[in-house]
């Protein structure tokens, strides 16, 4: 269970958040629109701890284990796909080869491609990112603009493994400009003007 409470956040001198408040069910699906700029990267950077709100709380159960997709996902670039999954997940001994394999099908990449991943496209280091975010069972799921690049039929393989995710118990926000005609979500927030509601 993920406990967001009165969060703010200024950069420059700038409002960003104001006071943002919400909670995350175990087993919810959770989506928190805004236009660009709104603010929806920062509240995933505050609840993973990569940025520090000036004021309020970010509560998480003892066995949470938060995956995240934040803006553009960093790889090794000069390693291929398998590598670069491995070493994320090793980092946290917690590398699940035939569970990597399994998402990278689900989403058309071939898990015995041996290019760089300087040499994928956009499309594909997306949905690299979204894998990383979900390949280590983590039950708490941050997913920042998953469908951008994505293609059609990738967006409805996407849209289907969130709604096998939940159905499987995982608690997940997606941040996003706009919707994904096939997610039914639990709770829809919008963030305007710093304030989620
Ligand atoms: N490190 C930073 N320093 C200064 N300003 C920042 C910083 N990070 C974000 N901002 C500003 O905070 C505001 C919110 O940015 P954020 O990236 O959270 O928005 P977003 O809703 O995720 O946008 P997008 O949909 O374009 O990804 C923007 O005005 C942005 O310029």
């Amino acid at each position: 269970m993920l406990k967001v409470e009165k969060i703010t956040k200024k950069f420059k001198g700038v409002d960003v958040l104001k006071d943002v408040t919400f909670n995350l069910e175990p087993g919810q699906l959770v989506h928190i629109r805004g236009i660009n700029g709104s603010g929806k990267s920062t509240i995933f950077k505050i609840i993973t701890g990569l940025l520090k709100p000036a004021t309020g709380t970010i509560m998480l159960g003892d066995n949470d284990v938060v995956g995240a997709l934040i803006e553009n996902p960093g790889f090794l670039e000069f390693e291929d796909v398998l590598t670069n999954l491995r070493f994320l997940a090793d980092l946290n001994h917690n590398y699940n080869e035939a569970y990597i394999i399994e998402l990278m099908k689900k989403f058309q990449l071939d898990p015995a491609n041996k290019q760089p991943v300087a040499k994928y496209s956009i499309g594909m280091r997306q949905k690299l990112g979204i894998i990383q975010a979900i390949m280590e069972n983590q039950n708490i799921i941050l997913l920042d603009e998953p469908t951008r690049g994505l293609d059609v039929e990738s967006i409805n393989q996407f849209a289907a493994l969130i709604m096998e995710l939940k159905a499987a118990g995982k608690s997940i926000i997606v941040a996003s400009h706009d919707d994904v005609a096939a997610i039914t979500y639990d709770q829809q927030l919008q963030l305007v003007d710093g304030c989620l509601s």
